[in-house]
């Protein structure tokens, strides 16, 4: 499997060394979804466009360089594993509440030497910290995550950007509707063309 086609379109300044943490990423997924299910099966050729090119959606959408990045519901590791090779001088904490699937980050972190990437088996409600954002894709609606996650964000700097980014689909308006919130929606089909893209959403909501 080539990653380097699609990433490199739109991510043309990658070292090197990302360049081959990506390459090891997309095979390292393919070996653990045989042994436990962290990717849907019949979207796992599609690993680099599906999954990791989305989560680097919110790279485009905001730098984290040097932010603390929580992210909630990470599974086998989305989107926070692909920001992390993205923003290697940002730390991240990734939390999910299935133990097997915090066994697979922290397989797939050891073996591409991530030092930025703390993943912890936990609800996200129990997490102690604070940080400047908190990621997530196909967790649950907005109402309960905002719930859940607010008591966490909290820049350093006040005069900083905070809040949650959440990767969604479809049509939002009654889900962000409940969270009585600003919020800012922007499509990925801003930064990425392909078709996928096109009903996929990056949700901003600032604290
Ligand atoms: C559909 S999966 C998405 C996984 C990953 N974010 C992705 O996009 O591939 C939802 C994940 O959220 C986790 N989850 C649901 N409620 C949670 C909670 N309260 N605390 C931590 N993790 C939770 C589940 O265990 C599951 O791994």
């Amino acid at each position: 499997m080539d990653s380097s086609t699609i990433l490199e379109k739109y991510f043309p300044q990658l070292s090197a060394q990302q360049k081959a943490q990506f390459q090891e990423l997309g095979n390292l997924y393919v070996e653990w979804n045989e042994k436990i299910n962290v990717i849907s099966r019949k979207d796992i050729e599609h690993i680099y466009e599906r999954h990791i090119l989305h989560a680097l959606a919110i790279g485009k959408f905001q730098n984290l360089s040097r932010k603390k990045v929580l992210d909630v519901g990470t599974g086998g590791g989305f989107p926070g594993i692909p920001l992390a090779i993205l923003f290697p001088d940002a730390e991240f904490t990734l939390v999910d509440s299935i133990g097997k699937k915090i066994k697979v980050v922290h397989a797939i972190v050891d073996k591409l030497g991530l030092e930025n990437v703390d993943a912890l088996h936990q609800r996200a409600e129990k997490t102690k910290g604070k940080f400047d954002f908190v990621v997530s894709r196909a967790v649950t609606r907005m109402k309960s995550f905002v719930h859940w996650v607010h008591p966490m964000i909290q820049s350093e700097k006040p005069e900083d950007n905070c809040g949650i980014i959440a990767l969604k689909g479809g049509d939002l308006e009654e889900e962000m509707a409940e969270i009585k919130r600003m919020y800012q929606e922007v499509s990925i089909s801003k930064y990425f063309s392909e078709p996928f893209f096109e009903t996929k959403k990056i949700i901003f909501v600032p604290f």
